[in-house]
């Protein structure tokens, strides 16, 4: 080999070297730069030549974020819970239904049962009528009990309500869901839950951490948030609560947002000051975008304070929904029928544990059915 052939294969060489350092190197910082770029919303798929590098160790750039359960599967986990909680009532009536003469005394610990579990004194009356009649009609041997009483009850609860979450907004705009209710029934819980519910659905989602009074309900919703890789609009502690009901909207109208989520503090100190928070945090939403949804939350478990609360925060808010929590912690399910009469608004969620994905949608027929075991 002469000395010219010799130079050429080193500069061969070299040119080759230099060429895999500039690859390699250039490799690396798009791989940065594409990590670097990753929103909070989303971890955005690898680009497809990265995965293919065999060499290149997989390391998460971001926390792993929970899935949350889809909503099927949790309505057919929930509704064990909720056949738990309210089988008394269901078996009661049963039984007493059964018996062999269906006399006034029989008819009268009916009624105590029905009001027992909260079902309202009209609602009582309306079902026992019912009652009464259909059992004595088509009485006798065939006598379907069980499914007289299912239907009655199905009818009681009204199957033809539209318990559908308004999350749509119109325009392009956001869906905008207000959360009310008094301190402690679970807002700031509820909303936790909605949002792993609409994250299922594949829908983008900013939370507005708009109870100001408690520091405690901003860091529990923006920890409900981090979760699930949702943003959480937050102020200052004590802070104007309108004012982060508006941040918020407009993070999920500049940012192209499918909902976003406010929870409110619920001071019910009198009306007079509920209806001027509550109404100045609609107002300054809607400079945004238009509320699709008021969900007023209730602790099943306060019966008749439950009521009164319900009837103060409709008469200071439209009401849209409700949402009834912890009645895996209570067997007087019959809330919901009283409180829909009530309001004339449907209950559209119901809370059946402390659980993150213990929310579900309220389904008429399979709540009567938890209700009969
Ligand atoms: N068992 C049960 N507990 C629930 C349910 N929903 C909420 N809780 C519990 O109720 C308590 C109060 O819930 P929060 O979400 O903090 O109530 P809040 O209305 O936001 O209260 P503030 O943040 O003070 O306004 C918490 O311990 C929740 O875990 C439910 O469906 N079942």
């Amino acid at each position: 080999m002469d000395v010219t052939a010799l130079l050429t294969l080193i500069i061969g060489i070299a040119v080759l070297g230099l060429l895999l350092v500039v690859g390699l190197v250039g490799t690396t910082l798009g791989r940065r730069k594409a990590r670097g770029g990753t929103d909070v919303i989303a971890s955005p798929a690898a680009p497809a030549g990265e995965t293919a590098t065999p060499e290149a160790p997989v390391v998460p750039a971001e926390p792993q974020l929970d899935k949350p359960e889809g909503t099927a599967s949790r309505l057919v986990r929930l509704r064990q819970r909720l056949a738990g909680s309210q089988s008394g009532l269901g078996r009661g009536l049963l039984a007493l239904l059964s018996r062999d003469r269906l006399d006034e005394d029989t008819w009268e610990d009916i009624e105590d049962l029905l009001l027992t579990a909260d079902i309202g004194v009209a609602p009582t009356q309306q079902l026992v009528e019912r009652l009464r009649t259909r059992l004595r009609v088509e009485g006798g041997e065939a006598a379907p009990v069980r499914a007289v009483l299912r239907e009655e009850l199905i009818n009681l609860v009204d199957p033809s309500m539209d318990r559908r979450l308004s999350i749509t907004g119109a325009d392009g705009k956001p869906g905008v869901v207000l959360v009310v209710g008094v301190n402690g029934a679970g807002k700031t819980t509820t909303v936790g839950k909605i949002s792993r519910i609409l994250v299922a659905q594949e829908k983008s989602v900013v939370l507005g951490a708009a109870d100001t009074f408690r520091a405690a309900a901003v860091d529990q919703l923006a920890t409900w948030g981090e979760r699930v890789g949702v943003p959480v609009i937050r102020g200052a502690e004590n802070g104007d609560p309108a004012s982060v009901a508006f941040e918020a909207a407009k993070a999920a109208v500049d940012g192209g947002y499918d909902v976003v989520l406010v929870d409110t503090a619920g001071r019910l100190q009198n009306k007079a000051g509920l209806m001027d928070e509550l109404g100045k945090v609609k107002r300054v939403i809607e400079k945004q975008a238009p509320v699709t949804e008021v969900l007023l939350v209730l602790d099943a478990t306060t019966g008749q304070n439950g009521m009164i609360q319900a009837r103060v925060f409709s008469e200071v808010v439209d009401v849209t929904g409700i949402v009834l929590t912890k009645l895996d912690g209570s067997a007087k399910g019959g809330i919901v029928v009283a409180v829909q009469k009530e309001l004339g608004v449907p209950v559209k969620l119901v809370g059946l544990g402390e659980g993150p994905d213990d929310l579900a949608p309220f389904e008429p027929e399979a709540f009567v059915d938890a209700l009969l075991g």
